[in-house]
């Protein structure tokens, strides 16, 4: 099985091996990138370890400003940080159904990338709260539109992807269409992209909420969506998003940021 480095569209797939750190870190060394993640009622308990592991591993010698939603913001406990990282706390409500914080999202993402991160940074990452940073996640991953394959589906046939599939959501996908399955535990890229990406992602789930439906995987569907007709400038490779318990780990050398084992129905509720 060979594993692709280039999609049909020419962008470059990232694994270990396909670039040399020293010349891209030189190349940001001025760079400012943000990484925006929620924190919202129960998953607060995932928030240290995942900043912890960050100052770690992600985006080390940079500007990193992390923003950081959460219901609880009097109980946030601060990681050591780096000079040049900033911590920013805001509040956000917390919605009752997991399936509506994890929709939030995009409507927060709106909003931030329109009015404050310009501003502030220049990349924007967005990610999952329930992983943890296990190896380099550096500057290799920033591009104008970035979006990771997600790791039970990589060696799949396209029939076999969970696009949403019925017409009637604004999310849908008919056979045949799409390249990969993104897992929208990890995308980014410049922050004028993130916010076309937000408001069409937002769009699409407000008009399916008013026909009284939801995507299948929410707005992981919905991130599908958008980016089978607005191709990514770069894929990330599995080693950006694993999850122990999946086959075919011995295939990926690098295993960068790891899905944390979580009690669903306890964390959910
Ligand atoms: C294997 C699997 O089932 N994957 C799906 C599941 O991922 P996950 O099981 O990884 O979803 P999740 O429970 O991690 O929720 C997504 C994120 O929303 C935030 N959050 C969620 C609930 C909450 O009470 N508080 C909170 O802060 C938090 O940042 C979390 O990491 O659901 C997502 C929701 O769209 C996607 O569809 C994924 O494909
Ligand atoms: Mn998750």
């Amino acid at each position: 099985m060979a594993l692709n480095v280039l999609t049909p569209w020419l962008a470059p797939i990232i694994w270990d091996g396909t670039y040399d750190i020293d010349i891209l870190d030189n190349q940001h060394n001025s760079t400012r990138i943000g990484l925006f993640v929620f924190a919202v009622k129960k998953y607060i308990r995932f928030l240290l370890p995942f900043l912890e592991s960050a100052e770690r591993y992600f985006m080390v010698g940079h500007n990193v400003t992390y923003y950081v939603f959460t219901d609880k913001v009097n109980e946030v406990v601060k990681p050591k940080m780096a000079d040049g990282h900033i911590l920013q706390l805001h509040d956000v409500v917390a919605d009752q159904r997991w399936q509506d914080v994890s929709m939030r999202r995009m409507e927060i993402l709106t909003v931030f990338t329109k009015e404050h991160m310009p501003n502030e940074i220049d990349y924007l990452v967005c990610a999952d709260v329930d992983m943890v940073f296990n190896d380099h996640v550096g500057v290799e991953i920033l591009g104008d539109l970035v979006a990771t394959i997600h790791p039970a589906y990589f060696l799949s046939e396209k029939g076999a992807f969970t696009y949403e599939r019925r017409p009637i959501s604004t999310a849908y996908i008919p056979h045949g269409h799409g390249d990969f399955y993104y897992m929208a535990a990890l995308y980014g890229g410049k922050v004028d992209e993130i916010y076309k990406l937000s408001m069409a992602c937002q769009k699409g789930i407000v008009e399916d909420k008013k026909k009284n439906i939801e995507a299948v995987w929410q707005e992981e569907s919905h991130l599908n969506r958008y980016l089978v007709y607005n191709k990514p400038t770069k894929v990330l490779s599995p080693e950006y998003l694993w999850d122990t318990i999946l086959p075919n780990g011995e295939l990926i050398k690098k295993k960068r940021f790891l899905a944390v084992h979580k009690n669903h129905k306890e964390v959910r509720n």
